[in-house]
């Protein structure tokens, strides 16, 4: 049988410091190809576990495996490798550069990631195609990251995790600033992108309206629990 897209067993990871947030989690898969939807309220645990899954911070104990392989077997610059490899992160926040143009924001993670940019193939034409995939106006390359609505910004972010065909793409509560009509037109482009990629599809949300296109659906508390230290 294939790999799990994203397999973690007897995990275990504890924020460092005085009343530190832990969690643990026993066993959790993403299958390939596989789209799954973790629900959890604000301050759940989300974004903590999301970042074990990209190799952001190392498990205590236990084994979080991605694409078959063992993020702690790597050391931190080696995890980075990886991610900007195999994983094409949405955060929460978009984390683009405002001042840079929008190609060189998509262009970043190619960077870091030899392979992922032989698969982009023309980076330029692929950033260009995806671009107007999303949605995003013909021109939008050239422009500054900052000057682009919030919406726009957000497709750009999507461009950015998809370029060069990650296996894995994580996201981050990325509808959180659009309304109701734009968070479902903008649902459809990732999964139609991800879909296209084959990729496999993990993000977290509070939200539990966006639940109908997600392959699964698991709310955080049933995998995983948390615990915060007395001060
Ligand atoms: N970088 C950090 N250093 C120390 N503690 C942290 C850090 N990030 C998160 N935490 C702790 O982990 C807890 C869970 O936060 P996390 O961001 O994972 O939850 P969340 O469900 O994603 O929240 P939200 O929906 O509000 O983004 C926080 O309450 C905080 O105490």
């Amino acid at each position: 049988m294939a790999e799990p897209a994203v397999a973690l067993t007897d995990v275990t990871f504890a924020w460092p410091g005085r009343g530190g947030f832990s969690l643990a989690c026993p066993s959790f898969t993403v299958d390939l190809g596989e789209s799954v939807l973790l629900l959890g309220a604000s301050g759940s645990g989300k974004s903590t576990f999301l970042s074990l899954v990209c190799g952001i911070v190392a498990a205590d104990r236990g084994n979080v495996v991605v694409d078959g392989t063992d993020l702690g077997a790597l050391r931190s610059g080696a995890r980075d490798r990886f991610r900007a490899e195999r994983i094409g992160v949405i955060f929460q926040q978009f984390n683009l550069l405002p001042y840079a143009r929008v190609a060189d924001n998509i262009l970043l993670p190619l960077r870091f990631a030899p392979e992922r940019r032989a698969r982009a193939g023309d980076a330029r034409d692929e950033a260009a195609r995806l671009c107007a995939a999303l949605g995003l106006p013909g021109d939008v390359l050239a422009t500054q990251a900052g000057r682009l609505s919030v919406g726009q910004q957000q497709r750009v972010a999507v461009a950015r995790a998809l370029i060069g065909a990650p296996p894995l793409i994580v996201a981050d509560e990325p509808t959180s600033a659009l309304d109701a009509g734009t968070q479902d037109s903008f649902l459809s482009l990732l999964f139609g992108q991800a879909d296209k990629l084959g990729s496999s599809l993990l993000m977290v949300s509070h939200d539990e309206r966006l639940g109908g296109r997600f392959d699964r659906i698991i709310r955080l508390e049933d995998i995983v629990t948390t615990e915060r230290l007395a001060t």
